[in-house]
């Protein structure tokens, strides 16, 4: 497999909902990514009848009129119901003289399944198939897919496409009403990209992130190091941002640590979805109940692995810290 080795990439896409997930995904690996928009390329017509087919078109067609790696992405949705229908022809369901409309392609798509009376649940799944194509003529293909089920009425409104109908696998929600960031670790585009990481092998170089604290280059440690898809975030404290002195209370410390360290992964491409690991100090074991709300906030529904120590910590303020690692792939 040829590897990518490069700053830039462009990804040949019109799609701005792929080009934000793409960016995110490529986030931890320090690439550039350009866009269709960025050099004014035409979109070629798709023309293939499948998804690899016409992955190739786009991304040989952006390769070869930049000069750079292009990557590509083609993807549908098929509905067992409709013997694989609108897969490959998913954007043309919305296609309208006006532009398209997905409000009208997920009615089509209903209204499909229902003058059949296909039974529920409405099996489906989203299709993607990657292709890294260099300006030599050489590509390498990825295909990733997400199972789930067709649900109506539509339902929440992040993402695009037909993200408000489906249903993944496993989650009572839809793409739509699911957080960008999860959407991301699961749907069929994150499944093909970590197939197409390989290619970046390369790119997986260390980074060590400074908070710029001058404690930093004297203790030796980094407030973030990201390998690949890991970001290690070092023990954080709860000091408020501005005065930069502990606040008395655990639950301002701990709100302020989490803060912190939100920032420091999202500055690293990551988000607080990604964290898989949580290790707690605090100073006294009362201190459990009092931080109960900042932590069922923001880990409620993430639950990382976790663990909690009672201990003492280095300057008698502290009340807390917290250090955790996220892992996006
Ligand atoms: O609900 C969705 N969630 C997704 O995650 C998703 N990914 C793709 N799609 C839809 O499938 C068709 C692909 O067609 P497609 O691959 O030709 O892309 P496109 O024409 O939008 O952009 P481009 O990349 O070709 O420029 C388009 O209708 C997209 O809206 C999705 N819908
Ligand atoms: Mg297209």
């Amino acid at each position: 497999m040829r590897k990518f080795t490069g700053d830039r990439l462009l990804f040949a896409t019109h799609n701005k909902g792929k080009l934000e997930e793409m960016r995110a995904l490529l986030a931890p690996f320090g690439i550039t990514v350009l866009s269709n928009d960025d050099f004014g390329l035409p979109e070629p017509e798709e023309t293939e009848t499948t998804f690899v087919g016409n992955a190739r078109i786009k991304a040989h067609a952006a390769a070869k009129a930049t000069g750079l790696p292009a990557l590509s992405d083609d993807s549908g949705i098929e509905v067992d119901a409709l013997d694989g229908a609108p897969g490959v022809y998913t954007a043309d369901w919305a296609e309208t003289p006006t532009g398209r409309d997905f409000t009208l392609a997920m009615t089509r798509t209903w209204d499909a399944c229902e003058k059949i009376a296909a039974p529920l649940p409405r099996r489906a799944r989203f299709r993607s198939t990657l292709v890294l194509a260099w300006p030599d003529g050489h590509d390498e293909v990825f295909e990733g897919k997400a199972e789930g089920q067709l649900v109506w009425p539509m339902r929440g409104a992040h993402g695009h496409g037909y993200d408000p109908m489906f249903q993944p696998e496993g989650y009572d929600i839809t793409f739509a009403e699911m957080d960008p960031a999860k959407k991301n670790q699961i749907s069929h585009r994150a499944d093909a990209f970590r197939k197409l990481v390989q290619c970046f092998e390369a790119k997986m170089a260390r980074q060590n992130i400074s908070g710029g604290s001058p404690y930093e280059p004297k203790l030796g440690y980094s407030r973030a190091v990201v390998q690949g898809g890991w970001c290690f975030v070092a023990g954080t404290t709860g000091a408020d941002p501005v005065s930069k002195a502990f606040p008395d209370s655990v639950l301002d410390q701990a709100r302020n640590t989490l803060a912190t360290i939100k920032a420091v992964l999202e500055g690293a491409g990551f988000s607080m979805a990604d964290v898989v690991r949580a290790n707690y100090v605090i100073t006294d074991a009362a201190y459990v109940e009092e931080i109960i709300p900042a932590l069922s906030k923001t880990f409620g529904e993430i639950r990382p692995a976790a663990m909690m120590i009672v201990a003492g910590l280095v300057n008698p303020a502290m009340k807390i810290e917290i250090e955790v690692t996220a892992f996006k792939g």
